[in-house]
């Protein structure tokens, strides 16, 4: 079963409990925080703050994904906040393994992203550690962007790799994700959606998580 996530970096933040409740409303199965810090991209969002905020009005499992330098030192604040699963880049961690042990041991889910240039063989050593990759589909930073095709054969392989190792993680796609895309990505081994233009730059934000769900099940 594909799970969506939708992302609220697109919402209007001015009233971003209502624009939660109606992704909520619509039945997804994560919500997608996006932390971006300045420095590991070129983009600033918001922190544990926000995120312990948007705990009191949902329900959702929070999905944080961290593109910050040095995330070791945060983790303990996000997963205060109120983080279910948290995502670390592989670029932005010097002791990745530790990290993702840290993760656990705070009582959070970890997982692992990889940007679209980020070899698989940068994780192999991971996997048996993390409950799901994440694979940049766009360059982080920005909602918006479009989907990298080339990044198809890298899911394609990564399921491959799974398999092989019979590890069942799930394997998550994050940016440029809409009902063409998304099927592409789920053909391709991908079962976690992340959308956030899909979806809260739709008028009708339910409308826009059913399309996505069907666009996938057909
Ligand atoms: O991590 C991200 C950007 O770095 C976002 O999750 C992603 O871009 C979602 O936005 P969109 O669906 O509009 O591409
Ligand atoms: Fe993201």
């Amino acid at each position: 079963m594909v799970k969506i996530a939708p992302s609220i970096l697109s919402a209007d933040f001015s009233r971003l409990a209502e624009q939660v409740q109606a992704v909520e409303r619509a039945g997804v199965d994560y919500l997608h925080l996006d932390v971006m810090d300045g420095h590991f991209v070129p983009n600033i969002t918001f922190g544990p703050g926000i995120i312990k905020s948007l705990r009191q009005n949902s329900q959702l499992p929070f999905d944080v994904h961290l593109m910050i330098d040095e995330p070791e030192r945060y983790l303990e604040s996000f997963v205060a906040a109120g983080a279910d699963l948290i995502s670390v880049h592989v670029e932005a961690c010097r002791h990745l393994h530790r990290t993702l042990e840290t993760i656990k041991e705070l009582g959070a889910r970890p997982a692992v992203a990889l940007n679209p240039a980020t070899p698989l063989s940068s994780i192999e050593h991971v996997l048996a550690e993390v409950d799901m990759v994440l694979l940049m589909t766009v360059n982080p930073g920005f909602g918006g962007q479009k989907f990298i095709p080339a990044v198809i054969r890298k899911i394609v392989q990564l399921k491959k790799m799974l398999d092989d190792e019979n590890l069942n993680i799930d394997i998550e796609v994050d940016g440029g994700i809409n009902a063409e895309t998304a099927l592409q990505a789920v053909r391709a081994g991908a079962n976690v959606l992340v959308a956030g233009s899909a979806i809260f730059g739709a008028n009708d934000i339910e409308k826009a998580v059913r399309t996505l769900r069907m666009s996938v099940n057909t």
